[in-house]
């Protein structure tokens, strides 16, 4: 795994190292049959959990489309389920995002959206960070009139351990532009999205 921010000098032989270690704090027996496999696995999931630190969320809207030139409403895509890890216990938080924007003069594939969604998600994140760090990349990159992101997820740190409350979800939002300066292009977002004002 790398991070262009903090160059990454860990050889899967110390990660495996560390999760055998793990293992025998926990009270086990990494020797045993059973978890002779497990550190290579365990850094395997790694790469994939972790793959958004490779990542740089803003190459995927470098590629626009013209040919959708004229048409100025809003573009939503809404129940991007992601997968993400806390950092704080590094358990994980699972979720959906929704983002919606409002395109000037430059649209992307759909699925660009999804693409930013996943290279922040794939990291250990706050979930107030994750929102935010997706709406400023889209405003950033894009530079549409607005940008406007939810997320509404589960963490696992919370219904697995410590407080134990399940069914429990955070709801985190980040408005830039015209959605946070106009309530009605909000209310018409949070419609879209299934979220009605008060209720
Ligand atoms: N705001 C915010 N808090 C989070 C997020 N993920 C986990 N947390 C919280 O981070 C806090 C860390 O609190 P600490 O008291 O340092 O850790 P702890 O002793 O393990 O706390 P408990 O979880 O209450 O057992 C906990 O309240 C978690 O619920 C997140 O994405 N956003
Ligand atoms: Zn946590």
């Amino acid at each position: 795994m790398s991070d262009p921010s903090t160059p990454n000098d860990v050889t899967q032989a110390q990660a495996e190292e560390a999760v055998r270690t793990l293992l025998r704090w926990a009270g086990d027996d990494p020797s045993r049959e059973g978890l002779l496999d497990t550190p290579r696995r365990v850094a395997k999931a790694y790469r994939d959990w972790f793959s958004g630190y490779a990542d740089d969320p803003s190459e995927f809207l470098k590629r626009t489309f013209k040919e959708v030139e004229g048409y100025d409403e809003m573009v939503v895509l809404r129940d991007i389920e992601f997968e993400s890890h806390c950092e704080h216990h590094m358990a994980p938080i699972i979720g959906r995002a929704h983002v919606g924007y409002l395109p000037t003069n430059r649209v992307v594939g759909i699925s660009k959206l999804a693409r930013v969604v996943e290279g922040y998600a794939r990291r250990f994140q706050v979930q107030e960070k994750l929102t935010a760090q997706i709406a400023h990349c889209i405003q950033e990159h894009l530079r549409p009139a607005g940008v406007a992101v939810v997320i509404d997820a589960s963490h696992e740190c919370m219904t697995t351990r410590g407080v134990h409350k399940r069914g429990v979800s955070m709801v985190t939002s980040q408005m830039l532009g015209a959605f946070r300066d106009d309530a009605r292009t909000r209310a018409e977002f949070l419609q879209f999205i299934g979220i009605h004002g008060a209720r």
